[in-house]
């Protein structure tokens, strides 16, 4: 197992394929772990160093105190790829990964040379349904808002396999505290000005089916960066790499390649 121990947080992360290779970075998202990636690693080019991370609060990260701010989620991947040694990575991140992908771009050119942002925005979201989910899910635990965010996670005919109730199980396992401090990270983010201005090959991902965010949030974040590219992904929803893998390592397989990075 791979610890990171970067002072205020320790940090679980796996550091896969060739040592050598050119290091793409994946984050996840809320409530879920880097276990999110499993399906869709094995399916990508040989020859890449593959590096995936539990941010904190999920996974087997340290949980510290709520909230989170999500310049304290970006520092954390800035200081882990640095103790890692990894430049210009292709950094993919799904939703709140894909707004700590937009932060990390926007702070450190060296470190990122092209972003996937994988149903994400620069917003995501009102202040006030961050603030009532926060209240619901400290009252009554994630499993009071379970229903809800599973239907956003996953299309109809997915719920009806026994793969989703493994996915059920990581998210009502999922700590609290991890969980609303994330929620209170995006709530205060609004990266449209700052993604406006990167200038740097991206792909942007969407699930048919996604109902955090849905195919055109998705994709008006995307056109703020001039050149960039965008695929809808069918019959899926707000983790399309879990539904969709073969079709998720294909596009990111042809974007690496389009971008010389295998
Ligand atoms: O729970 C959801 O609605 C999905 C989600 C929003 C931000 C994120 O990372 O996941």
């Amino acid at each position: 197992m791979k610890i990171a121990d970067l002072g205020d947080v320790k940090l679980h992360y796996r550091d896969d394929g060739d040592p050598a290779g050119a290091p793409v970075v994946f984050a996840n998202s809320l409530g879920t772990d880097l276990r999110l990636w499993d399906q869709v690693l094995p399916l990508l080019p040989q020859g890449l160093r593959l590096i995936r991370y539990d941010k904190r609060g999920h996974g087997l990260s340290d949980c510290t105190p709520a909230p989170y701010s999500m310049g304290t989620l970006v520092r954390d991947v800035e200081r882990l790829l640095d103790h890692l040694g990894v430049k210009e990575c292709v950094f993919v991140g799904l939703s709140i990964g894909g707004m700590i992908a937009q932060g990390l771009a926007v702070k450190r050119l060296d470190l990122v040379r092209a972003v996937v942002l994988s149903n994400t925005a620069a917003k995501i979201g009102q202040p006030e349904m961050w603030a009532d989910r926060i209240k619901a899910v400290n009252e009554g635990g994630i499993e009071a808002l379970e229903g809800p965010i599973l239907e956003r996670w996953f299309s109809k005919p997915f719920r009806d396999t026994p793969e989703f109730q493994a996915w059920r199980n990581m998210l009502v396992r999922q700590p609290v505290e991890g969980y609303v401090g994330c929620c209170a990270a995006i709530s205060g983010t609004d990266f449209y000005t700052p993604t406006s201005g990167l200038r740097l090959p991206l792909l942007g991902i969407a699930g048919s089916e996604d109902g955090s965010t849905p195919p055109d949030l998705v994709r008006e974040t995307v056109d703020l960066v001039p050149g960039s590219k965008f695929h809808l992904i069918r019959k899926a929803g707000h983790l399309p790499c879990v539904e969709q893998p073969q079709e998720y390592a294909e596009i990111l397989t042809n974007f690496l390649k389009e971008i010389g990075h295998v």
